[in-house]
């Protein structure tokens, strides 16, 4: 079922000094329960699409839909995950996963019981009492996924948020994210400027241009791949093949491909 629809969506910021056109003529759709990935080079729009979803922000022209209904009108639920965690130091890790709850005034028993099960399955189970101060950046990373999760989203939208990791612990947190997408059958928009986790991780992955931003081209990942956990689709032959053609439609205007060397 599609869940998701952007028609011909452009954006415009205004400022004294004129105005820029951040997106022009975006549409797409995306499925319940798909995971896609928006790549392209800085400025092109990327963060701007997720705002405008997010309803931080109206669109300036074209519809959102969301199964069907207008976004505006929808009680859409979302989780948005960024580069930072923006944990609040002063409260316990707890603490800091029940906040959405605790604004809405909707923690119960099954609540805690709930954040609990999601620490344990990030690997977090002894540290409810922890301050944030006291855990890594992927450990505070796993707990933003917690409390973007305890709040049941319908979608999810990641803003880069591995890039500010170790490669090692970045790997290890796309892995985890994957399976947890799936697990709980979550529609999912993954923002980043790495074409291999675009790959490792996404059903499909929409190629963007900038000034303005645009889609130009889609890319469906081979079920060969979205079978794999992120961690084995770099292994597969398949993985390469599709790199290599990313790779060369982000660098069309370069002229530079994987097999030629500009030095
Ligand atoms: N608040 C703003 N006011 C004015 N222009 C903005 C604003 N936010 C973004 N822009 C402009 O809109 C365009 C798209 O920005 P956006 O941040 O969405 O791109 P992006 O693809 O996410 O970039 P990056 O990959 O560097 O994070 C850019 O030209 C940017 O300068």
């Amino acid at each position: 079922m599609t869940f998701l629809t952007l028609d011909k969506v452009s954006h415009y910021y205004f400022s004294t000094s004129g105005y820029t056109k951040a997106l022009d003529d975006i549409s797409l759709s995306i499925e319940e329960g798909e995971f896609v990935s928006i790549i392209g080079p800085s400025g092109c729009g990327k963060s701007t699409i997720l705002s405008i979803i997010a309803r931080l922000m109206k669109q300036t022209e074209g519809e959102i839909t969301l199964k069907k209904e207008s976004l505006m009108n929808s009680p859409l639920n979302i989780g948005y995950m960024l580069q930072q965690d923006y944990l609040f130091p002063w409260k316990t890790i707890m603490a800091n996963i029940l906040l959405g709850p605790k604004v809405s005034n909707n923690i119960t028993e099954n609540t805690i019981s709930q954040a609990r099960k999601l620490l344990d399955e990030v690997n977090l189970k002894h540290t409810e009492h922890d301050y944030p101060s006291e855990l890594s950046g992927g450990m505070r990373q796993r707990v933003a996924l917690v409390r973007t999760l305890i709040k049941n989203p319908e979608i999810l939208l990641f803003d880069e948020p591995f890039s500010a990791l170790d490669y090692v612990t970045k790997l290890k947190l796309e892995n985890l994210v994957a399976k947890m997408m799936k697990t709980y059958n979550k529609t999912a928009i993954l923002v980043t400027h790495d074409l291999g986790e675009a790959i490792s991780m996404s059903d499909r992955i929409f190629l963007m241009d900038a000034t303005p931003g645009k889609i130009i081209k889609t890319f469906f990942v081979p079920k060969e791949l979205r079978e794999e956990e992120p961690f084995f689709v770099r292994r597969h032959p398949k993985y390469q093949a599709l790199f290599d053609e990313v790779w060369q439609h982000l660098n069309k205007e370069k002229g530079m491909t994987l097999h030629e060397r500009n030095d």
